[in-house]
């Protein structure tokens, strides 16, 4: 669970929020509300000017910033993709977590999991943005984050694709207990998919939810 208390940053004043644990919280707002900032506060890639973010009762101020992302791992909207293979964009999150290379059942069902029909060997240069914006999300799912971050996860992707990604990214999540905040443009998507639904509004996120789905 993350909680905020009195916070500033950038655009956003959060004076009090609480996101529950191992849900999937959608965050949505107008362009240039705060969602990313949101986002990034939670994977320490800002800071607050003031106020604080804890989670699970540990002040963030507190973490290594590194070993807190192997932890909470975010996807921006715009993918990093690396030189080499499917399999070696794969493989290099689990490195870069420290862990042990993932076996092909492993590296399989990550991709499986984001819908992305492709040869483990295959270049990933040639790669179309949506099918790398989901490689990169297979990437984030393979490094067994407790908390996974995602800004727009589908916004390169068509509604058929989209709602596939989605219903097997949130069973995987509920499966896993993986606590999943992401932003969306579409209400839709949240309406959907989500347990609690955050609205940032001129940089003040409220989170509206409550409602759970089973
Ligand atoms: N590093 C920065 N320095 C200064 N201003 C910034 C910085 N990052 C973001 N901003 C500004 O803060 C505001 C919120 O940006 P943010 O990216 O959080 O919005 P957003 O809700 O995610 O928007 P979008 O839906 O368009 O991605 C914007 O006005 C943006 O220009």
């Amino acid at each position: 669970m993350f909680r905020f208390h009195e916070v500033k940053a950038g655009v956003l004043r959060v004076p009090n929020l609480t996101i529950p644990a191992k849900a999937i919280t959608c965050i949505i707002g107008e362009s240039g509300s705060g969602k990313t900032t949101l986002l990034r506060l939670l994977n320490l890639l800002d800071s607050p000017e003031e106020g604080e973010i804890w989670f699970d009762g540990v002040s963030l101020n507190e973490v290594n910033p590194v070993e807190w992302r192997r932890k909470a791992v975010m996807v921006p909207q715009t993918p990093v993709m690396f030189k080499g293979t499917v399999e070696d964009n794969l493989q290099i999150g689990r490195f870069l977590a420290g862990q042990p290379s993932a076996n092909r059942e492993q590296l399989m069902e990550s991709l499986y999991l984001f819908h992305l029909d492709k040869e483990l060997s295959q270049a990933a240069d040639n790669l179309s943005g949506g099918e790398k914006q989901r490689l990169a999300l297979a990437r984030a799912v393979l490094m067994n984050p407790e908390v996974l971050l995602l800004d727009e996860p589908t916004s390169a992707l068509d509604e058929a694709t989209s709602d596939t990604l989605m219903q097997r990214l949130t069973a995987h999540s509920r499966r896993n207990g993986i606590m999943l905040v992401m932003i969306t443009h579409s209400r839709i998507i949240a309406d959907t998919y989500a347990d609690y639904i955050i609205e940032v509004k001129h940089g003040i996120p409220q989170i509206n939810g409550g409602f759970i789905h089973e």
